[in-house]
């Protein structure tokens, strides 16, 4: 079942890449787009959940998360690498490849994307470090372009904790080189902290 979603969920990102990159004429677009509803209404009929409305789909993140989720076409997906597998000790190390779709200035992944990279990576250090938590602060740093159709190193680690913040930081890396890096503070939410895989949490909810 999972590995279905994950086929399909691949699918659907090439075709989100093919279609920003695809130029052609009215008939190709219509008939592609008659195509896609075709597979959309397979998808409905086989739900109750309204698209765009709130559904809760579990927590903590899986495989439909919005930046991990292998399962979620709008996930790049970052891959989250064991701990220490490839950082120092107590951080988290993960790969993610952006693309065409991700394009911001001519060339490079949009900066929008690269936060969310990163705030992804500070919630994953947190908790990791035990101290799962919600970012309330993440300041950016865009030191140089990041590129898309490369997979991208991430590095993020806890840095520190005064009561219920806790503060992160991480890289974005290609060639070695750090392309952009953030500082966070994050605070615990008790609630979420106590879930392996319970409801998603509502706002506001501590
Ligand atoms: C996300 C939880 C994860 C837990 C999951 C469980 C297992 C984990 C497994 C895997 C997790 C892996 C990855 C997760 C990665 C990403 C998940 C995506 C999550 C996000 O997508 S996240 C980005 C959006 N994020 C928000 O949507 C937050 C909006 N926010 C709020 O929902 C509230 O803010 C809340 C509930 C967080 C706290 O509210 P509250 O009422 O409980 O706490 P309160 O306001 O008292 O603040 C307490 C202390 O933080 C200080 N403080 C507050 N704001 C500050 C700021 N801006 N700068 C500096 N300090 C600040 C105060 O000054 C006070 O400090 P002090 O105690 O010293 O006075």
């Amino acid at each position: 079942m999972l590995e279905g979603k994950a086929i399909l969920a691949a699918r659907i990102r090439e075709l989100i890449e093919l279609t920003v990159l695809v130029d052609g004429p009215e008939s190709m677009f219509a008939e592609a787009a008659d195509r896609v509803a075709a597979v959309v209404s397979i998808l409905r009929a086989a739900t109750d959940s309204e698209p765009g409305v709130p559904a809760g789909r579990g927590w903590p993140p899986g495989v439909d998360d919005a930046l991990e989720g292998v399962g979620n076409p709008l996930a790049p997906p970052m891959i989250i690498g064991h701990p220490g597998e490839s950082g120092a000790d107590g951080e988290v190390a993960a790969l993610v490849t952006l693309g065409s779709a991700h394009e911001g200035a001519p060339g490079r992944a949009h900066g929008g994307w690269v936060a969310a990279i990163l705030d992804h990576a500070v919630g994953r250090a947190a908790a990791q470090a035990g101290s799962p938590g919600m970012t309330v602060s993440l300041t950016v740093d865009y030191h140089r372009a990041t590129p898309y159709g490369v997979p991208l190193d991430v590095r993020s680690r806890r840095v520190d904790q005064a009561g219920r913040k806790v503060f992160a930081s991480a890289e974005i890396l290609t060639d070695g080189q750090v392309t952009a890096s953030a500082t966070a503070t994050l605070v615990t939410v008790r609630a979420l902290a106590n879930k392996a895989g319970g409801e998603r949490p509502g706002p506001g909810s501590d």
